[in-house]
C-alpha cells in the first residue's frame, strides 16, 4: 500500500467524522487544556528542588493545594476529553455502517455471487467499530502523548534551547527505522486481514451447512479445514505482532543514545558554565518526560497499520460496481402486465456460453403462462432480466409495450412479486415476514394466508401471526417456507405473479388448494409459471419450452401434446412412459 492510499483512506475515513466534527474539535480542546498541565510538573519539581529546602522560602502546604490542583484539573480535562471522544467516534461508527449497509443495498447482482455473506458481515458490523477504535486509541494517545510531548518540547527550548536543537538531530534516524518497521508491518497486516475474512467465511459455511455437515460426519474434516485457515491467521497475526514489538526496543535504542549524549553535553555545559543544579534537574526531567511521551507515540504504528489495512477492505465494499439504474420512467400505477421479450440475448460475465441466444417470447396480460425446459435452459435467467437485475446483452423486454430499460427499477419492480426456488425468510414474525416492507393491513395478510394454505397452520403458532419464524424460516417445514413465500408474493398485490418451482414442496392438497385461490385471480394477473413438474402447469393458457437459451416451442398442453414434440416427450418421460 503506498503513502497515496494512506491518504486517501484517512481522508475518506474523515468524512464519516467530519459532521462530528465539533466533538472531536471540543475533545482537541479539553486535550490541549489537560497537556497545558504537563510542563508544571517539572517547574514545580525544579521548584522544590530549587528553593524548597531553603528555611522559610514558601510555606509547605502549597505543595499539596498546587499537586492536587494541578491533578484535579487534568483528570477534569481527562474526562471531558474522553467522553466527548467517544461521543465523536460512537457517531461516526454508525454513520460508517450505515455508508457500509448503503453500498450493501445497491450493489449489482454480479457482485452478490461473488461474495460470501460472512465477508459482508464481518465489513459491516465489525470493521467500521474496530478501524474507528484503533483510529480512536491512535487519536487519543497523539492528544494524550503528543500534545503534553509538544508542550513539553516548548518547554525544553525555553529552558535550554542549544541543548534541545542538539537533540532532535535523532528524529530523522528513528524516523527511518520506524519507516522500514512499518513497510513490513503493513505487509503482514493486509495478510492477516485478507485469512482472517476466509475465517469468518469458514465459520459462515459451518453454521449455514450445519445439517450437510453432520450427514456427512464431516465435523472432523471441518474442524481440520478450519484449523488450517485459524493457523495461517494466528501466523500472521503473529508476524504482524513482531514487526510491531520491534518498532519500540528499535527506536528506543536509537533514543537512548542520543538521550546520553545529551546528557553528557548538559553536565559538561551545567560544570563549565555553573549553571546550577536546577537547570539540569529540570532539562533532564523535561527531556525524561518527553521520551517516555515519545516511546508511547511509536506504539501507535502498529495500530494505524491494522486501521488502514482494515479501512481499505471496507472502502473495496464501498467502491463495488453498484446497480445500474439508467431508467427515468416512472408508471403512474400497476401495470397491465403484458410482457413481450424481442431476440433477447444474455450472456453472464465469465460464462462460456450464452444463457438466452436470441429468445422471443411473450407473456400475455391476465393470463397464466408456464416456462419449461430442461435444467440450465435459461428459465430463471429470464426471471432475471425481468426483474432488472442484469441487461440483455442484445434485444429488448417490453411492459405494456415500454422498454423496461427506461422504467426505473424501482417502479419496474414493483410490478412484480416472485416466489423464486430458493425460499428467502426473515428472521421475524409470520406477519412482517409477508407484508415485508408494506403497510401491514389484516384483513389482506389473512385473504393472502387463506390463500396459501396457511391460515389453520397460523392460527395454532403460539402467537399466531406474531409468531416468529426463526433464521430463514428455520422453525418451519420446507413446505410451510414455501407457503408463506407464496403469502408475501400475493399479499404485494403486483400484476405480475412469478411464481419458479413455487409448489415443488408442497403436498398434493396444498398444491391443488394454492391453485384454486391462485384461479380466483384468473384474468387479473399475469401468471409466470416454472415448473419442473409438467402436471402442475396443463392448464396453463400457453407454454413456452426452452431449450439452451431459445425457443424450442409453444402452445397449450393439448396443442403441444398434438405436436408431439419436445414437451409431448418431457410429459411421457415424467409419466414414466418410453
Ligand atoms: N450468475 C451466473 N453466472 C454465470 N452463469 C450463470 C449464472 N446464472 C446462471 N448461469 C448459467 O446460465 C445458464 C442458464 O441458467 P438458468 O438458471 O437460467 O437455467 P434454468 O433453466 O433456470 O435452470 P434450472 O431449471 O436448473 O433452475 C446455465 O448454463 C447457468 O449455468
Amino acid at each position: 500500500m503506498s503513502s497515496d492510499t494512506n491518504v486517501s483512506t484517512a481522508q475518506r475515513l474523515g468524512k464519516f467524522v467530519y459532521p462530528h466534527r465539533w466533538g472531536a474539535l471540543l475533545t482537541v480542546l479539553a486535550y490541549v487544556g489537560a497537556a497545558a498541565t504537563e510542563p508544571m510538573l517539572p517547574k514545580l519539581i525544579g521548584f522544590v528542588f530549587g528553593e524548597g529546602f531553603t528555611k522559610g522560602a514558601f510555606p509547605i502546604w502549597m505543595i499539596p493545594v498546587v499537586l492536587i490542583g494541578l491533578y484535579l484539573m487534568r483528570g477534569l480535562f481527562g474526562f471531558a476529553g474522553q467522553y466527548l471522544f467517544n461521543w465523536t467516534v460512537t457517531r461516526s461508527v454508525m454513520d460508517f455502517r450505515a455508508a457500509l449497509v448503503n453500498a450493501l443495498l445497491r450493489l449489482d447482482a454480479q457482485v452478490y455471487t461473488r461474495m460470501q455473506p460472512g465477508t459482508a458481515v464481518s465489513k459491516v458490523v465489525n470493521d467500521p467499530q474496530q478501524i474507528l477504535q484503533l483510529i480512536g486509541d491512535i487519536g487519543m494517545s497523539v492528544l494524550r502523548d503528543g500534545l503534553p510531548a509538544v508542550a513539553m518540547l516548548g518547554y525544553l527550548f525555553y529552558v535550554n534551547w542549544q541543548l534541545t536543537l542538539l537533540s532532535l538531530v535523532v528524529t530523522p534516524l528513528m524516523a527511518f527505522v520506524m519507516k522500514k518497521v512499518n513497510q513490513r508491518m503493513r505487509l503482514m497486516a493486509t495478510r492477516s486481514y485478507d485469512s482472517q475474512l476466509l475465517l469468518v467465511n469458514k465459520v459462515d459455511d459451518i453454521t449455514r451447512a450445519w445439517r450437510v455437515v453432520r450427514q456427512f460426519g464431516a465435523a472432523g474434516y471441518e474442524r481440520d479445514r478450519f484449523a488450517a485457515v485459524s493457523q495461517e491467521v494466528r501466523r500472521n497475526n503473529l508476524k504482524t505482532a513482531t514487526a510491531g514489538a520491534l518498532a519500540q526496543p528499535l527506536s528506543q535504542l536509537v533514543a537512548s543514545v542520543g538521550l546520553s549524549f545529551i546528557i553528557c553535553v548538559a553536565i559538561w555545559q551545567a560544570r563549565t558554565t555553573g549553571s546550577g543544579v536546577q537547570a539540569f534537574v529540570e532539562f533532564v526531567t523535561a527531556l525524561l518526560l518527553l521520551t517516555s511521551r515519545l516511546r508511547h507515540l511509536s506504539d501507535l504504528a502498529a495500530p494505524f497499520t491494522r486501521a488502514t489495512v482494515i479501512a481499505k477492505g471496507c472502502f473495496e465494499l464501498m467502491d463495488a460496481p453498484k446497480e445500474v439504474d439508467t431508467g427515468t420512467r416512472e408508471l403512474p400505477g400497476p401495470a397491465q402486465g403484458d410482457i413481450a421479450m424481442e431476440q433477447v440475448a444474455l450472456t453472464y460475465p465469465g460464462a462460456g456460453q450464452a444463457a438466452l441466444d436470441g429468445l422471443t417470447v411473450d407473456f400475455r396480460a391476465g393470463r397464466t403462462t408456464a416456462l419449461v425446459g430442461a435444467s440450465g435452459a435459461g428459465k430463471s435467467s429470464i426471471i432475471h432480466l425481468l426483474l432488472g437485475f442484469g441487461r440483455p446483452d442484445a434485444g429488448r423486454i417490453t411492459l405494456d409495450g415500454i422498454d423496461i430499460q427506461t422504467l426505473s427499477r424501482a417502479s419496474l419492480r414493483r410490478q412484480f412479486a416472485v416466489v423464486s426456488q430458493d425460499i428467502v425468510l426473515f428472521d421475524d414474525s409470520v406477519a412482517n415476514n409477508i407484508a415485508y416492507a408494506q403497510p401491514r393491513d389484516e384483513s389482506r395478510l389473512e385473504a393472502a394466508l387463506r390463500a396459501a394454505h396457511l391460515w389453520d397452520f397460523v392460527q395454532g403458532l403460539p402467537e399466531g401471526v406474531e409468531t416468529a419464524v426463526g433464521a430463514n424460516g428455520s422453525k418451519l417445514s420446507g413446505g410451510q417456507r414455501q407457503r408463506l413465500a407464496i403469502a408475501r408474493a400475493l399479499y404485494k398485490e403486483a400484476p405480475v405473479w412469478i411464481f419458479d418451482e413455487a409448489t415443488s414442496a408442497l403436498d398434493t392438497e396444498s398444491e391443488r388448494a394454492v391453485q384454486q385461490a391462485l384461479a380466483q385471480w384468473a384474468g387479473r394477473k399475469t401468471l409466470i409459471v416454472i415448473a419442473h413438474r409438467l402436471s402442475t402447469i396443463r392448464d396453463a393458457d400457453a407454454i413456452h419450452v426452452l431449450g439452451a437459451g431459445r425457443l424450442i416451442e409453444t402452445g397449450t398442453h393439448a396443442e403441444l401434446i398434438a405436436r408431439d414434440g419436445a414437451y409431448a416427450a418431457m410429459v411421457r418421460a415424467q409419466a414414466g412412459e418410453p
